[in-house]
């Protein structure tokens, strides 16, 4: 089987290598030209996943009709605000039957589209049926290391989440099954939102209470948006929802966790992120899930106060007051 991997960043990288170990001809799509160079001379990805040789199964080139052209399974994994352009480039070049999987987290912040309707709107109807989702709780140093994973693809069409299952899993890449592709979607974009919050809480000196108090209210406002956009409420006690959850808001491998944290110590946004070349997706998908949230009249008042740290410069202290003196009320969703 031959596998196109669309994005050389940390996940990408990985699980590209993740399939070429499995035996597949895969090829690594990066955006930087020079970066394939290095990464052809030396199997190493310095910019994104420094420490891990990447297997002799594995291609590099800075093509992107060339790289998708005839290939069986095309994975799509870069940063979500620019999923679309890329999908207008490749797109007229997939194969018919080409199995499309996405495995980014995030939504767009003009259009407020999950990248499921990025790929509805740029692909033929034909194809909207078979496309499949991969999230869930994994860090791609633990999972480039063999760490036990366990991640679930999502397809409406139950025979392309098999066919995906197959592809992804390995004995230490455990992958599960789903047909709520906007719960699994969902899950995955938003948590990195509330990852921020416990990062923030974290630097401000907060303890376990506020971190569980944080996850816990986090899933109920995930599952209320979730709702609101047609998502399953179970799906969000899975490995996209709680799973993913639990994993950034508290682990020191969380890119957005690790933000929320210096915002919480006091420093500017600006400041934190001309230090990184990485994305840290929760910084955006805050103002769309924020905008999204208003859109469709459902309280996010975690989410809400995330976006006047992030884009109105409201001090992360009063942030957490005004969460806490809200109304009281029961709880649920
Ligand atoms: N790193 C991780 O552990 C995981 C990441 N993800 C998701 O995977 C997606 C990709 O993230 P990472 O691999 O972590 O990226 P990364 O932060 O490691 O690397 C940044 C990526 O952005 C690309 N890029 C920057 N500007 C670009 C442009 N103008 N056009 C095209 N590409 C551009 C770079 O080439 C590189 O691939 C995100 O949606 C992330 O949430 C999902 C699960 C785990
Ligand atoms: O999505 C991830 C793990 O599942 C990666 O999280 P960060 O982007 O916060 O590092």
């Amino acid at each position: 089987m031959n596998i196109a991997v669309i994005g050389a960043g940390s996940w990408g990288t990985t699980l590209a290598d993740l399939l070429a170990r499995k035996g597949y001809q895969v090829t690594l799509w990066a955006y930087e030209a020079d970066l394939v160079e290095r990464m052809s001379a030396n199997r190493v990805n310095d910019l994104y996943l420094p420490g891990t040789v990447l297997h002799e199964n594995l291609a590099f080139s800075n093509d992107l009709p060339q790289t998708v052209t005839g290939r069986e399974v095309v994975l799509l994994v870069p940063p979500s605000q620019v999923m679309a352009g890329l999908i207008r480039i490749a797109a007229p070049h997939f194969c018919e039957d080409a199995l499309i999987i996405s495995a980014s987290k995030g939504i767009e912040t003009e259009t407020l589209r999950m990248m499921s309707e990025v790929l509805e709107d740029e692909l033929p109807a034909a194809r909207h049926e078979g496309l499949t989702f991969l999230s869930g709780p994994s860090f791609a140093k633990e999972v480039a290391s063999g760490m036990p994973t366990a991640v679930v693809v999502a397809s409406r069409d139950p025979q392309q989440a098999l066919r995906a299952q197959q592809i992804m899993s390995t004995e230490s890449f455990r992958t599960y099954t789903n047909n709520d592709i906007i719960g699994v979607e969902l899950g995955g974009a938003l948590k990195n939102v509330i990852a921020l919050a416990a990062g923030v809480a974290d630097g401000l000196g907060f303890g376990y209470n506020s971190r569980a108090a944080l996850i816990t209210r986090g899933l109920a406002e995930i599952t209320r948006l979730g709702i609101a956009k047609g998502a399953s409420p179970d799906t969000f006690a899975g490995l996209a929802g709680m799973g993913d959850l639990v994993l950034t808001c508290t682990g020191d491998l969380s890119r957005n966790r690790s933000v929320g944290i210096e915002l919480g110590r006091g420093r500017s946004l600006e400041e934190i992120m001309s230090g990184m070349n990485m994305v840290v997706e929760g910084v955006k998908t805050t103002l769309a899930t924020y905008r999204l949230a208003s859109k469709l009249g459902v309280d996010v008042p975690i989410t809400e106060q995330m976006y006047k740290i992030l884009y109105e410069g409201k001090p992360p202290r009063q942030a957490v007051s005004d969460l806490m003196a809200r109304d009281l009320k029961g709880e649920g969703f």
